[in-house]
């Protein structure tokens, strides 16, 4: 199945991508396409029509049709958790019916949206208050999928924030929590529980020193809880009202749950009616990636150009790079979204994968990122394919020119990428500053850009609300084309568990009450270390 594409990635390798240009004057056209508002460019990788046409190849082999209508209607498609994949039900405005185990799921959905929407307003305009008053602080207790995407969902969303402010605590590491709770009066301050299992120990640990904290000022601390999860029961023994618990059903995946009740933060400080924009934009998305032709489907595209650049030449890493500072977050969001779910060795009938598996993914906001890794972009000797993303408009009409430059910074990037310089133009750079002789081949050497690096570009016409959910939605897909092309489910995570068990049973050893007799050499040696230090 993968000898087309590995057999033309190895003779199209070197391949200069400005050749592609300069033969095809519509290369632009073709290699581009558009979605509501969206326009994807992957002219400037090495993709022609032959690898194309090998690339929708791998979708049709991987009955990626089927598949895809497999996951919008409820199929149990994550096999190894016996459950169905529905983040997708959670944007459907429409409330089409959604079928699982024969029952529809929409009516449920769209009740708990409405009283998230209840709930939010109530505290936004002061009919839910604290034991001191309305609440000025929310605190999102919650890790992975119950932080990553509300954190970044955030600051993203930052001009259409109009209510409390919103504190987030990930970490076990008791920094985290202590300085997040420094400065905030617990009178007026609404912790959230944030966990879809509510067992992941450190939710439940920080959701304990909160409640201790609020407990030194407010009587009825419970009364100051909301909690988001899957596991009602485990609400309720912890002892939050259920009439602020809401509940989300096991077919929404940690990392995809953002559309749903682990969306609440970001209701609450930028209101519901945002919320239900990037909600819009999301289901925009989910009908693109639904009823588009492969070959003009966003989704279907930016992943093919990732299995190309991945699993066809081989580059083990891509950069996403969005020129918009208020997506900060989006590359740690995406690393839990495309590494948890891609980031697998067997298949789904556990034969190892002929292929690599997904792509370690990293960034930074440009121009940040300009100025700390982009010498390793540029001259490093690996290729990284990077992602380009930016918005035609900001949201600061009086900085309009700072916009502009931040533009040009971002095009100037993925040119520098393709164009290069080679050895001659850097010769004659150095020669008209006056080197000669060795000391102008030697200086030379270090300027030149090898270029003919792969890079994509989506542009977006302004980071609202839509086209956020928009987004994510085209990168949420993206992921599940690629894992289908793999063939793997991108729905488990059992590459979690091994940790989160090794380190259940050392905690005992490091606090003295079990000994490391049966850790090997390293480890008990660490533990002997910090023991001593004490
Ligand atoms: O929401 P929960 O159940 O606390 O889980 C948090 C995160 O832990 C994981 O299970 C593993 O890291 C993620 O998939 C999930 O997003």
């Amino acid at each position: 199945m993968w000898e087309k594409l590995t057999g033309l990635a190895d003779s199209l390798r070197d391949r200069p991508i400005l050749s592609l240009f300069n033969e095809d004057s519509a290369r632009f056209q073709t290699f581009s396409a558009r979605a509501e508002g969206l326009l994807f460019d992957y002219s400037k990788t090495n993709i022609d029509a032959d690898v194309m046409a090998a690339l929708l190849e791998l979708c049709e082999n991987a009955d990626l049709a089927g598949k895809r209508a497999a996951m919008f209607g409820g199929e149990k498609i994550n096999d190894t958790e016996g459950r169905a994949v529905l983040h997708t039900a959670l944007r459907n405005l429409d409330a089409t019916p959604v079928m699982v185990d024969g029952e529809d799921v929409m009516p449920g959905v769209l009740d708990t949206l409405a009283r998230m929407e209840a709930f939010a307003d109530d505290l936004r305009e002061g009919r839910f208050t604290g034991q001191g008053g309305a609440i000025t602080d929310v605190v999102n207790i919650g890790i992975g999928g119950s932080d990553l995407g509300p954190v970044m969902l955030d600051i993203a969303l930052s001009p259409y924030r109009d209510g409390p402010r919103i504190h987030y605590v990930s970490n076990v590491d008791g920094a985290h929590i202590h300085d997040a709770l420094q400065g905030l009066d617990p009178s007026t301050t609404l912790v959230i529980v944030a966990s879809k299992t509510f067992t992941t120990i450190e939710t439940m640990t920080n959701a304990e020193t909160a409640r201790k904290w609020m407990a030194q000022q407010v009587s009825d601390t419970g009364a100051q809880f909301a909690a988001l999860s899957s596991n009602l029961e485990k609400t309720t023994q912890w002892g939050i009202d259920p009439c602020r618990v809401f509940g989300f059903e096991d077919w929404v995946g940690g990392r995809y749950s953002l559309w749903g009740p682990i969306g609440l933060s970001v209701m609450l400080a930028t209101g519901p009616a945002t919320f239900r924009e990037l909600l819009s934009g999301a289901q925009a998305m989910d009908h693109h990636f639904r009823d588009a032709p492969l070959a003009d489907n966003l989704p279907v595209l930016l992943a093919l150009t990732g299995i190309w650049h991945n699993q066809g030449l081989g580059y083990a890493t891509r950069a996403v790079l969005p020129y918009e500072q208020r997506l900060l977050r989006l590359p740690a969001y995406l690393q839990q979204l495309e590494m948890e779910s891609n980031g697998k060795r067997v298949s789904m009938d556990g034969s190892d994968l002929p292929v690599h598996s997904g792509p370690v993914v990293w960034g930074e906001p440009g121009t940040n990122g300009q100025h700390a890794f982009y010498q390793l972009i540029h001259q490093g000797t690996r290729v990284v394919p990077c992602e380009f993303m930016a918005g035609i408009k900001g949201h600061e009409p009086d900085l309009a020119h700072q916009h502009d430059l931040l533009l040009a910074n971002c095009l100037a990037q993925s040119e520098a990428l393709m164009l290069g310089r080679s050895l001659e133009e850097a010769t004659a750079l150095m020669s008209d500053k006056g080197f000669t002789g060795e000391e102008l081949s030697r200086q030379a050497a270090h300027r030149v850009f090898p270029g003919n690096r792969p890079s994509t570009t989506l542009l977006y016409p302004q980071l609202t609300a839509f086209v956020l959910g928009q987004i994510i939605a085209l990168y949420e897909h993206r992921v599940f084309v690629e894992g289908v092309i793999l063939g793997i489910n991108s729905f488990d995570q059992w590459g979690v568990e091994l940790g989160k068990e090794l380190a259940l049973k050392l905690a005992p050893i490091l606090s003295g009450d079990q000994s490391s007799a049966d850790k090997d050499g390293s480890t008990a040696g660490l533990i002997a270390a910090i023991q001593s230090a004490r």
